[in-house]
Protein backbone atom coordinates (compact mmCIF):
# COMPACT_ATOMS: atom_id res chain seq x y z
CA UNK A 1 0.00 0.00 0.00
CA UNK A 2 2.98 2.40 1.07
CA UNK A 3 5.12 1.35 -1.94
CA UNK A 4 2.23 2.03 -4.28
CA UNK A 5 1.31 5.53 -2.93
CA UNK A 6 5.15 6.38 -3.06
CA UNK A 7 5.02 5.08 -7.03
CA UNK A 8 1.62 7.26 -7.55
CA UNK A 9 3.62 10.52 -5.56
CA UNK A 10 6.69 10.09 -8.70
CA UNK A 11 4.34 9.89 -10.87
CA UNK A 12 3.11 13.28 -10.14
CA UNK A 13 4.77 16.31 -12.25
CA UNK A 14 8.15 16.95 -10.89
CA UNK A 15 9.79 20.32 -10.92
CA UNK A 16 13.59 21.02 -11.21
CA UNK A 17 14.61 17.43 -12.61
CA UNK A 18 17.93 16.42 -14.27
CA UNK A 19 17.28 15.26 -17.61
CA UNK A 20 19.49 11.90 -17.13
CA UNK A 21 21.33 11.14 -20.31
CA UNK A 22 20.57 7.42 -20.37
CA UNK A 23 18.08 6.60 -17.93
CA UNK A 24 18.90 2.87 -18.55
CA UNK A 25 22.32 3.74 -16.21
CA UNK A 26 20.20 5.86 -13.70
CA UNK A 27 17.83 3.12 -13.42
CA UNK A 28 20.82 0.60 -12.53
CA UNK A 29 22.56 3.48 -10.19
CA UNK A 30 19.34 3.72 -8.49
CA UNK A 31 19.19 -0.09 -7.71
CA UNK A 32 22.84 0.59 -6.09
CA UNK A 33 21.61 3.04 -3.90
CA UNK A 34 18.45 1.02 -2.51
CA UNK A 35 21.40 -0.79 -1.29
CA UNK A 36 23.49 1.41 0.42
CA UNK A 37 23.67 2.09 3.85
CA UNK A 38 21.68 4.37 5.50
CA UNK A 39 22.89 8.53 7.00
CA UNK A 40 20.61 8.46 9.45
CA UNK A 41 18.76 6.37 11.83
CA UNK A 42 14.82 5.91 12.23
CA UNK A 43 16.16 6.37 16.54
CA UNK A 44 17.76 9.69 15.79
CA UNK A 45 14.77 11.10 13.62
CA UNK A 46 12.24 10.38 16.37
CA UNK A 47 14.37 12.41 18.83
CA UNK A 48 14.66 15.18 16.41
CA UNK A 49 10.56 15.10 15.95
CA UNK A 50 10.77 15.01 20.03
CA UNK A 51 12.94 18.42 20.34
CA UNK A 52 11.02 20.03 17.50
CA UNK A 53 7.57 19.45 19.04
CA UNK A 54 8.98 21.64 22.25
CA UNK A 55 10.29 24.49 19.47
CA UNK A 56 6.47 23.90 18.04
CA UNK A 57 5.32 24.49 21.56
CA UNK A 58 7.63 27.66 22.16
CA UNK A 59 9.75 26.01 24.68
CA UNK A 60 12.99 26.36 22.25
CA UNK A 61 14.38 27.36 19.20
CA UNK A 62 15.32 26.01 16.19
CA UNK A 63 18.95 27.03 14.21
CA UNK A 64 19.27 25.71 10.98
CA UNK A 65 22.33 26.49 8.54
CA UNK A 66 25.23 25.77 6.64
CA UNK A 67 26.59 25.79 3.05
CA UNK A 68 23.98 26.92 0.04
CA UNK A 69 25.55 23.62 -1.45
CA UNK A 70 27.84 21.16 -0.62
CA UNK A 71 30.62 20.28 -3.06
CA UNK A 72 32.68 16.74 -2.73
CA UNK A 73 35.92 19.41 -2.64
CA UNK A 74 34.99 21.11 0.25
CA UNK A 75 33.79 18.10 1.80
CA UNK A 76 37.16 17.98 4.28
CA UNK A 77 37.35 17.89 8.28
CA UNK A 78 38.12 21.26 8.36
CA UNK A 79 35.62 22.73 6.51
CA UNK A 80 32.95 20.96 8.25
CA UNK A 81 34.82 21.68 11.90
CA UNK A 82 34.03 25.44 10.96
CA UNK A 83 30.60 25.42 9.92
CA UNK A 84 29.78 22.80 12.52
CA UNK A 85 31.51 24.84 15.19
CA UNK A 86 29.85 28.16 13.52
CA UNK A 87 26.65 26.92 14.40
CA UNK A 88 27.21 25.56 17.72
CA UNK A 89 28.75 28.87 18.23
CA UNK A 90 25.70 30.90 17.65
CA UNK A 91 23.54 28.10 19.11
CA UNK A 92 25.37 28.93 22.63
CA UNK A 93 24.69 32.54 22.16
CA UNK A 94 20.71 32.09 21.22
CA UNK A 95 20.39 29.73 24.06
CA UNK A 96 21.66 32.06 26.64
CA UNK A 97 19.48 34.52 25.55
CA UNK A 98 16.08 32.88 25.25
CA UNK A 99 17.06 30.80 28.46
CA UNK A 100 15.71 27.69 26.28
CA UNK A 101 17.24 25.19 24.38
CA UNK A 102 18.11 25.40 21.04
CA UNK A 103 17.92 23.31 18.34
CA UNK A 104 21.14 22.56 15.79
CA UNK A 105 20.35 20.81 12.54
CA UNK A 106 22.95 21.35 9.75
CA UNK A 107 22.76 21.64 6.01
CA UNK A 108 24.97 18.91 5.71
CA UNK A 109 25.51 15.12 4.79
CA UNK A 110 23.51 15.96 1.35
CA UNK A 111 22.84 19.15 0.27
CA UNK A 112 24.07 18.61 -3.01
CA UNK A 113 20.97 19.29 -5.51
CA UNK A 114 19.81 23.09 -6.19
CA UNK A 115 16.87 24.24 -7.94
CA UNK A 116 17.89 26.87 -10.50
CA UNK A 117 15.96 29.93 -11.72
CA UNK A 118 17.52 29.23 -15.35
CA UNK A 119 17.84 25.68 -17.43
CA UNK A 120 21.22 27.62 -18.84
CA UNK A 121 23.40 29.66 -17.58
CA UNK A 122 25.20 33.30 -19.01
CA UNK A 123 27.19 31.21 -21.95
CA UNK A 124 24.55 29.06 -23.15
CA UNK A 125 25.42 25.89 -20.93
CA UNK A 126 23.36 23.60 -18.96
CA UNK A 127 23.05 25.14 -15.71
CA UNK A 128 25.14 23.92 -12.57
CA UNK A 129 22.34 22.09 -10.29
CA UNK A 130 24.90 20.70 -7.32
CA UNK A 131 27.46 18.47 -7.50
CA UNK A 132 24.87 14.97 -7.22
CA UNK A 133 24.08 16.22 -10.85
CA UNK A 134 26.40 17.89 -12.53
CA UNK A 135 29.74 19.67 -11.84
CA UNK A 136 30.09 23.89 -11.90
CA UNK A 137 33.40 23.93 -14.55
CA UNK A 138 31.61 25.57 -17.25
CA UNK A 139 31.82 22.80 -20.06
CA UNK A 140 29.20 20.90 -21.50
CA UNK A 141 30.71 17.50 -20.86
CA UNK A 142 31.02 18.67 -17.25
CA UNK A 143 27.59 19.45 -17.25
CA UNK A 144 25.95 17.25 -18.66
CA UNK A 145 23.78 15.37 -15.66
CA UNK A 146 25.76 12.06 -14.71
CA UNK A 147 24.05 9.63 -12.43
CA UNK A 148 26.92 7.99 -10.93
CA UNK A 149 27.17 11.39 -9.36
CA UNK A 150 24.24 10.00 -6.69
CA UNK A 151 26.71 7.57 -5.57
CA UNK A 152 29.46 9.89 -5.26
CA UNK A 153 26.62 12.01 -3.11
CA UNK A 154 25.87 9.32 -0.96
CA UNK A 155 29.62 8.23 -0.38
CA UNK A 156 30.07 11.76 0.83
CA UNK A 157 27.65 12.23 2.63
CA UNK A 158 28.35 9.05 4.97
CA UNK A 159 31.65 10.56 5.50
CA UNK A 160 30.42 13.64 6.41
CA UNK A 161 27.89 12.11 8.62
CA UNK A 162 30.40 10.32 10.58
CA UNK A 163 32.62 13.42 11.12
CA UNK A 164 30.11 15.72 12.24
CA UNK A 165 28.77 12.84 14.83
CA UNK A 166 32.62 13.16 15.57
CA UNK A 167 33.35 16.37 15.62
CA UNK A 168 30.46 17.50 17.58
CA UNK A 169 30.88 14.87 20.40
CA UNK A 170 34.66 15.52 20.84
CA UNK A 171 35.47 19.12 19.76
CA UNK A 172 32.00 21.16 20.38
CA UNK A 173 30.17 19.80 23.17
CA UNK A 174 32.27 22.25 25.76
CA UNK A 175 30.35 25.84 25.96
CA UNK A 176 33.35 26.85 27.77
CA UNK A 177 35.56 26.66 24.60
CA UNK A 178 32.74 27.97 22.48
CA UNK A 179 32.54 30.88 24.30
CA UNK A 180 36.06 31.66 23.95
CA UNK A 181 35.84 31.46 20.74
CA UNK A 182 32.98 34.31 20.90
CA UNK A 183 34.94 36.17 22.87
CA UNK A 184 37.93 36.38 20.48
CA UNK A 185 35.17 37.90 18.16
CA UNK A 186 33.78 40.14 20.77
CA UNK A 187 37.30 41.49 21.14
CA UNK A 188 38.31 41.61 17.36
CA UNK A 189 35.08 43.02 15.92
CA UNK A 190 34.50 46.88 14.88
CA UNK A 191 30.85 46.36 16.41
CA UNK A 192 32.48 43.60 19.47
CA UNK A 193 32.11 46.61 21.99
CA UNK A 194 27.77 46.71 21.29
CA UNK A 195 27.69 42.69 22.45
CA UNK A 196 30.31 42.90 25.17
CA UNK A 197 27.10 43.10 28.04
CA UNK A 198 25.95 39.73 26.67
CA UNK A 199 29.33 38.01 26.10
CA UNK A 200 29.74 38.96 29.79
CA UNK A 201 26.44 38.39 31.32
CA UNK A 202 27.04 34.59 29.31
CA UNK A 203 30.59 34.17 30.97
CA UNK A 204 29.27 35.05 34.16
CA UNK A 205 26.45 32.01 33.60
CA UNK A 206 29.00 29.61 32.88
CA UNK A 207 31.16 30.54 35.68
CA UNK A 208 28.10 29.99 38.14
CA UNK A 209 27.41 26.70 36.17
CA UNK A 210 31.22 25.96 37.05
CA UNK A 211 30.39 26.94 40.25
CA UNK A 212 27.68 24.04 40.61
CA UNK A 213 29.98 21.76 39.31
CA UNK A 214 29.09 21.35 35.90
CA UNK A 215 30.59 22.53 32.59
CA UNK A 216 27.84 21.79 30.44
CA UNK A 217 29.11 19.00 28.43
CA UNK A 218 25.79 17.08 28.25
CA UNK A 219 24.49 14.79 25.80
CA UNK A 220 22.34 17.28 24.45
CA UNK A 221 25.33 19.85 23.87
CA UNK A 222 27.15 17.17 21.70
CA UNK A 223 24.00 16.61 19.54
CA UNK A 224 23.51 17.17 15.33
CA UNK A 225 20.75 16.62 12.95
CA UNK A 226 21.38 16.96 9.21
CA UNK A 227 19.00 18.60 6.87
CA UNK A 228 18.56 18.92 2.82
CA UNK A 229 16.19 20.05 0.58
CA UNK A 230 14.38 16.63 -0.77
CA UNK A 231 14.85 17.94 -4.80
CA UNK A 232 16.18 15.28 -6.43
CA UNK A 233 13.57 12.62 -5.86
CA UNK A 234 15.71 9.46 -7.54
CA UNK A 235 17.97 9.96 -4.90
CA UNK A 236 15.47 10.83 -1.81
CA UNK A 237 13.27 7.85 -2.57
CA UNK A 238 16.37 5.41 -2.88
CA UNK A 239 16.33 4.80 0.88
CA UNK A 240 13.52 4.79 2.79
CA UNK A 241 12.55 2.61 5.76
CA UNK A 242 9.44 1.22 6.66
CA UNK A 243 8.13 3.11 9.87
CA UNK A 244 5.21 1.83 11.82
CA UNK A 245 5.37 3.35 15.10
CA UNK A 246 2.60 6.45 14.33
CA UNK A 247 -0.48 6.59 14.07
CA UNK A 248 -0.25 5.10 9.96
CA UNK A 249 2.69 3.73 8.40
CA UNK A 250 4.89 5.99 7.07
CA UNK A 251 8.35 6.06 5.66
CA UNK A 252 11.30 7.46 7.52
CA UNK A 253 13.99 8.67 4.93
CA UNK A 254 17.67 7.36 5.53
CA UNK A 255 19.07 10.39 4.16
CA UNK A 256 18.79 12.94 6.61
CA UNK A 257 16.83 13.93 9.64
CA UNK A 258 15.17 16.90 8.49
CA UNK A 259 13.97 17.21 4.91
CA UNK A 260 12.13 20.63 3.30
CA UNK A 261 10.64 21.21 0.00
CA UNK A 262 11.96 24.18 -1.65
CA UNK A 263 10.27 27.63 -2.92
CA UNK A 264 10.22 26.21 -6.79
CA UNK A 265 9.13 22.86 -5.88
CA UNK A 266 6.28 23.27 -3.16
CA UNK A 267 3.33 22.41 -6.13
CA UNK A 268 0.25 21.48 -4.54
CA UNK A 269 -0.66 18.88 -7.32
CA UNK A 270 3.41 18.18 -7.87
CA UNK A 271 5.48 15.15 -6.84
CA UNK A 272 7.66 16.72 -3.83
CA UNK A 273 4.41 17.71 -1.62
CA UNK A 274 3.40 13.81 -2.08
CA UNK A 275 6.60 12.58 -1.36
CA UNK A 276 6.85 14.30 1.60
CA UNK A 277 3.57 13.51 2.74
CA UNK A 278 4.81 9.92 2.75
CA UNK A 279 7.83 10.50 5.18
CA UNK A 280 7.56 10.34 8.95
CA UNK A 281 10.61 12.75 9.01
CA UNK A 282 9.99 16.30 10.59
CA UNK A 283 9.17 18.42 6.95
CA UNK A 284 10.36 21.97 6.17
CA UNK A 285 8.66 24.00 3.43
CA UNK A 286 9.39 27.10 1.97
CA UNK A 287 7.14 29.51 1.48
CA UNK A 288 7.79 33.06 -0.67
CA UNK A 289 6.26 35.98 -1.07
CA UNK A 290 3.85 34.79 -3.42
CA UNK A 291 2.50 32.25 -1.03
CA UNK A 292 -0.95 32.97 -0.03
CA UNK A 293 -2.84 32.11 3.20
CA UNK A 294 -5.14 29.36 1.62
CA UNK A 295 -2.05 27.49 0.49
CA UNK A 296 -0.54 27.22 3.70
CA UNK A 297 -3.00 26.24 5.21
CA UNK A 298 -3.19 23.67 2.51
CA UNK A 299 0.31 22.47 3.14
CA UNK A 300 -0.34 22.12 6.69
CA UNK A 301 -3.54 19.79 6.13
CA UNK A 302 -1.67 17.79 3.28
CA UNK A 303 1.98 17.59 6.14
CA UNK A 304 0.36 17.50 9.67
CA UNK A 305 -2.76 15.13 9.10
CA UNK A 306 -2.73 13.91 12.74
CA UNK A 307 -1.84 17.63 14.19
CA UNK A 308 1.73 16.57 15.29
CA UNK A 309 3.40 19.97 16.89
CA UNK A 310 6.43 20.52 14.99
CA UNK A 311 6.10 17.52 12.46
CA UNK A 312 5.68 20.76 9.85
CA UNK A 313 8.03 23.64 9.97
CA UNK A 314 7.39 26.96 7.64
CA UNK A 315 10.30 28.53 6.43
CA UNK A 316 9.27 32.29 5.39
CA UNK A 317 11.88 33.93 2.92
CA UNK A 318 9.73 36.57 2.38
CA UNK A 319 12.35 39.17 1.27
CA UNK A 320 13.15 41.83 4.03
CA UNK A 321 10.49 44.42 2.34
CA UNK A 322 7.54 42.18 2.25
CA UNK A 323 7.83 40.24 5.12
CA UNK A 324 5.53 42.35 7.44
CA UNK A 325 2.79 42.44 4.94
CA UNK A 326 2.94 38.46 3.37
CA UNK A 327 3.22 36.62 6.43
CA UNK A 328 1.02 37.67 9.02
CA UNK A 329 -2.32 36.34 7.11
CA UNK A 330 -0.63 33.71 6.75
CA UNK A 331 0.17 32.88 9.81
CA UNK A 332 -3.49 33.83 11.45
CA UNK A 333 -4.68 31.64 9.15
CA UNK A 334 -2.44 28.32 10.16
CA UNK A 335 -2.71 29.35 13.87
CA UNK A 336 -6.70 29.01 13.06
CA UNK A 337 -6.25 25.99 11.76
CA UNK A 338 -4.96 24.86 15.39
CA UNK A 339 -2.07 23.00 13.93
CA UNK A 340 1.21 23.71 15.95
CA UNK A 341 4.00 24.42 13.35
CA UNK A 342 7.56 25.67 13.64
CA UNK A 343 7.58 29.69 12.36
CA UNK A 344 11.04 29.64 10.81
CA UNK A 345 12.53 32.53 9.21
CA UNK A 346 15.18 32.16 6.15
CA UNK A 347 15.97 36.01 5.54
CA UNK A 348 18.83 34.61 2.63
CA UNK A 349 16.73 33.47 -0.29
CA UNK A 350 14.08 36.58 -0.31
CA UNK A 351 17.21 39.17 -0.52
CA UNK A 352 19.92 37.83 -3.22
CA UNK A 353 20.74 40.81 -5.84
CA UNK A 354 23.25 40.91 -8.13
CA UNK A 355 25.90 43.40 -7.57
CA UNK A 356 27.43 45.68 -10.00
CA UNK A 357 30.34 43.89 -10.57
CA UNK A 358 28.13 40.71 -11.34
CA UNK A 359 28.27 38.81 -8.18
CA UNK A 360 25.07 37.00 -6.75
CA UNK A 361 25.12 38.75 -3.13
CA UNK A 362 23.09 39.81 -0.28
CA UNK A 363 23.16 42.41 1.65
CA UNK A 364 23.70 42.03 5.54
CA UNK A 365 21.28 44.83 6.64
CA UNK A 366 18.72 43.50 4.60
CA UNK A 367 19.15 40.24 6.03
CA UNK A 368 18.57 41.24 9.67
CA UNK A 369 15.95 43.63 8.46
CA UNK A 370 13.86 40.58 7.07
CA UNK A 371 14.84 38.73 10.56
CA UNK A 372 13.41 41.98 12.23
CA UNK A 373 10.19 42.34 10.53
CA UNK A 374 9.79 38.13 11.27
CA UNK A 375 10.13 38.97 15.24
CA UNK A 376 7.68 41.89 14.83
CA UNK A 377 4.68 39.68 13.30
CA UNK A 378 5.41 36.84 15.57
CA UNK A 379 5.22 39.62 18.92
CA UNK A 380 2.40 41.04 17.33
CA UNK A 381 0.46 38.01 16.77
CA UNK A 382 1.23 36.32 20.14
CA UNK A 383 3.20 33.26 17.82
CA UNK A 384 6.67 31.68 18.59
CA UNK A 385 9.26 33.11 16.22
CA UNK A 386 10.34 29.69 16.13
CA UNK A 387 13.65 29.15 14.28
CA UNK A 388 16.37 30.65 11.49
CA UNK A 389 17.48 29.30 8.67
CA UNK A 390 20.77 30.58 7.37
CA UNK A 391 23.07 30.29 4.75
CA UNK A 392 26.54 30.57 6.17
CA UNK A 393 30.01 29.11 6.75
CA UNK A 394 32.90 29.05 9.44
CA UNK A 395 35.00 30.38 6.78
CA UNK A 396 36.33 34.00 5.82
CA UNK A 397 34.81 33.83 2.57
CA UNK A 398 33.56 37.28 1.20
CA UNK A 399 29.71 36.77 -0.70
CA UNK A 400 27.61 39.01 1.00
CA UNK A 401 27.95 42.77 1.42
CA UNK A 402 28.13 45.18 4.87
CA UNK A 403 28.38 43.95 8.29
CA UNK A 404 30.69 45.37 10.46
CA UNK A 405 33.59 45.49 7.97
CA UNK A 406 31.56 47.01 5.68
CA UNK A 407 32.32 44.38 2.80
CA UNK A 408 31.28 46.17 -0.76
CA UNK A 409 30.74 45.19 -3.91
CA UNK A 410 35.30 45.59 -4.67
CA UNK A 411 35.46 42.85 -2.00
CA UNK A 412 33.46 40.29 -3.46
CA UNK A 413 36.11 38.99 -5.70
CA UNK A 414 38.46 38.34 -3.07
CA UNK A 415 37.14 35.49 -1.45
CA UNK A 416 33.60 34.94 -3.13
CA UNK A 417 33.68 30.89 -2.98
CA UNK A 418 30.52 29.35 -3.13
CA UNK A 419 29.07 27.22 -5.45
CA UNK A 420 25.82 28.42 -5.90
CA UNK A 421 24.33 31.46 -3.37
CA UNK A 422 26.33 33.71 -0.93
CA UNK A 423 26.66 32.73 2.57
CA UNK A 424 27.68 34.48 4.95
CA UNK A 425 31.32 34.63 7.06
CA UNK A 426 32.11 33.67 10.42
CA UNK A 427 32.36 37.00 11.52
CA UNK A 428 29.06 38.52 9.57
CA UNK A 429 27.52 35.09 11.17
CA UNK A 430 28.36 36.31 14.82
CA UNK A 431 27.14 39.60 14.74
CA UNK A 432 23.79 38.30 14.00
CA UNK A 433 24.12 36.24 16.33
CA UNK A 434 24.26 38.83 19.16
CA UNK A 435 21.41 41.14 17.26
CA UNK A 436 19.35 37.86 17.07
CA UNK A 437 20.43 37.52 20.40
CA UNK A 438 18.27 40.63 21.69
CA UNK A 439 15.10 39.68 19.56
CA UNK A 440 14.92 36.50 21.02
CA UNK A 441 15.41 37.98 24.56
CA UNK A 442 12.86 40.59 23.96
CA UNK A 443 10.50 37.75 22.52
CA UNK A 444 11.23 35.26 25.90
CA UNK A 445 10.09 38.23 28.26
CA UNK A 446 6.79 39.07 26.03
CA UNK A 447 6.31 35.06 26.01
CA UNK A 448 6.49 35.08 29.68
CA UNK A 449 4.59 37.95 30.29
CA UNK A 450 1.30 36.31 28.70
CA UNK A 451 1.76 32.95 29.99
CA UNK A 452 1.38 35.20 33.48
O1 LIG B 1 20.06 28.22 -3.32
C1 LIG B 1 19.14 28.47 -3.94
C2 LIG B 1 18.78 28.36 -5.34
O2 LIG B 1 19.43 27.33 -5.96
C3 LIG B 1 19.05 29.63 -5.91
O3 LIG B 1 18.64 30.70 -5.14
C4 LIG B 1 18.54 29.73 -7.30
O4 LIG B 1 19.46 30.49 -7.83
P1 LIG B 1 19.48 31.04 -9.28
O5 LIG B 1 18.44 32.09 -9.36
O6 LIG B 1 20.88 31.58 -9.37
O7 LIG B 1 19.26 29.90 -10.20
C1 LIG C 1 17.00 26.87 -2.72
C2 LIG C 1 16.82 27.17 -1.46
O1 LIG C 1 15.86 27.95 -0.99
P1 LIG C 1 14.47 28.39 -1.66
O2 LIG C 1 13.80 27.14 -2.07
O3 LIG C 1 13.82 29.10 -0.54
O4 LIG C 1 14.81 29.29 -2.79
C3 LIG C 1 17.77 26.70 -0.42
O5 LIG C 1 17.49 26.88 0.77
O6 LIG C 1 18.82 26.17 -0.78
Amino acid sequence: MLAQRLVAALARPAAQQPLWPDPARTAAVVRQLREAAPIVTPAETARLSARLAAVARGEAFLLQGGDCAETFADNTEPHLRANLGLLKRIALVLTHAAGRPVVPVARLAGQYAKPRSQPVDAQGLPVYRGDIINSVEPTLAARTPDPHRMLRAHANAARAMAWARRICREELADPHALHQQNLRFVGSSPVGARHLRQAEELDRSLRFMAGLGTRGRTAQQSEIYVSHEALLLDYESALLWADTRGPEPLFSSGLAHFLWIGERTRGLDGAHIAFAELLSNPIGVKIGPNTTPEQAVEYVRRLDPHATPGRLTLISRMGHAQVREVLPPIVEKVTASGHQVIWQCDPMHGNSQTSGNGYKTRRFSHIIEEITGFFEVHRELGTHPGGLHLEATGEDVTECLGGARGLGEDDLPARYRTACDPRLNAEQSMELAFTVADLLAESTVHHLERAR
